[in-house]
């Protein structure tokens, strides 16, 4: 069932976190409603430009129908990640997303506040909610790319007067991740402190944490050890996850741990089965872990084991 993005939030404010999990193909979108089923947990399903642009748009829209058809039991949103002003309004259009994402942070504060009021106005006249974007991830993000130096933490007096002015319904913040698997070069944690001074200045409202990728070291050497060749990697310490939740981050997104999983199967089987053409084999391994792998981050973030009582609150 597709419900609003704002009903999941009102469920999980201070208790625990939304996993807002991309998807590309259908065999990730198979791996993510088995896993959130297997652990019992509401979700976000976000679909990035660069998703929509990779197959056809109109591709993912169908594979969600049909995976939430296979799987009526499941309670999720549809939320367009990272998008320009076109394409929130192309996803508004579409009658098909429960929430878009306008991402002008890389903008100046005063263009940031009118390219997403503007937004804001067009999305909440259909019932859409907005994700805005405020202070600036380390990391690549499409075709941007934002080095450590560049990058800054949100100011939590600017993230009152950003909500403030543009009506936003969730804010994304900066506060130490970064996008990819390469996201600390030595402190590994999240600036709890800002996250406290944004929370006492924004008391309920929604914030959420990108580039919240764990980047599993057991991944990354089994990659390496299957021919693969990725350094320095380091990711969120998931443990972190709901500490952050208590401080009102309700939505954690989850990407780059997604394709570590897809790289490990697919390496792997290739190297010990040479013979090998067909990716069925492959693909059906890579859904089973990426269930397991879902079902794990769900735990971690305290969704896990949340349907039932959501399922309730919406029927009341
Ligand atoms: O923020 C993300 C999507 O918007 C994903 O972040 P990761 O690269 O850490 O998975
Ligand atoms: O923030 C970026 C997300 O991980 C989506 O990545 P993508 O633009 O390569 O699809
Ligand atoms: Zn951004
Ligand atoms: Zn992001």
């Amino acid at each position: 069932m597709i419900v609003t993005t704002a009903q999941l939030f009102k469920h999980a404010y201070g208790k625990y976190a939304v996993g807002a999990y991309n998807i590309n193909n259908a065999e990730q979108a198979m791996g993510l409603f088995q896993g959130c089923i297997d652990s019992q947990a509401p979700f976000i399903i976000q679909i990035s430009k660069g998703a929509r642009k990779y197959t056809d748009k109109r591709m993912l829209e169908a594979i969600i129908r049909s995976a939430a058809e296979i799987y009526p039991e499941a309670i999720f949103a549809v939320h367009l990640d990272h998008g320009d002003e076109q394409t929130c309004y192309d996803c508004i259009d579409s009658g098909f997303f429960s929430s878009v994402m306008i991402d002008a942070s890389h903008d100046p504060f005063e263009e940031n506040v009118a390219i997403t009021k503007r937004v804001v106005d067009r999305a909440h006249a259909k019932g859409l909610s907005v994700e805005a974007e405020l202070g600036m991830l380390g990391g690549v993000e499409e075709d941007i790319k934002v080095d450590e130096g560049n990058a800054c933490l949100t100011d939590p007096a600017e993230a009152e007067e950003f909500v403030k002015q543009t009506g936003c319904d969730s804010l994304a913040c900066a506060i130490g991740t970064s996008h990819g698997a390469f996201k600390f070069k030595g402190r590994q944690s999240l600036h709890f402190d800002v996250l406290e001074q944004i929370k006492s200045r924004l008391p309920q409202f929604p914030l959420v944490m990108h580039g919240s990728s764990s980047v599993p070291q057991d991944e990354v050497a089994r990659i390496n050890s299957a021919g693969g060749s990725i350094q320095d990697s380091m990711g969120v310490d998931p443990n972190e996850y709901l500490p952050a939740a208590k401080l009102g981050v309700t939505k954690v997104n989850i990407d780059t741990d997604g394709r570590l999983v897809w790289t490990r199967v697919h390496r792997e089987f290739f190297r010990d089965n040479p013979e090998q053409f067909d990716f069925r084999p492959p693909g059906k391994i890579f859904m089973a872990e990426y269930a397991k792998f879902i079902a794990s981050r769900n735990d971690f973030l305290g969704s896990s084991g949340q349907l039932e009582d959501l399922r309730k609150s919406l029927a009341s």
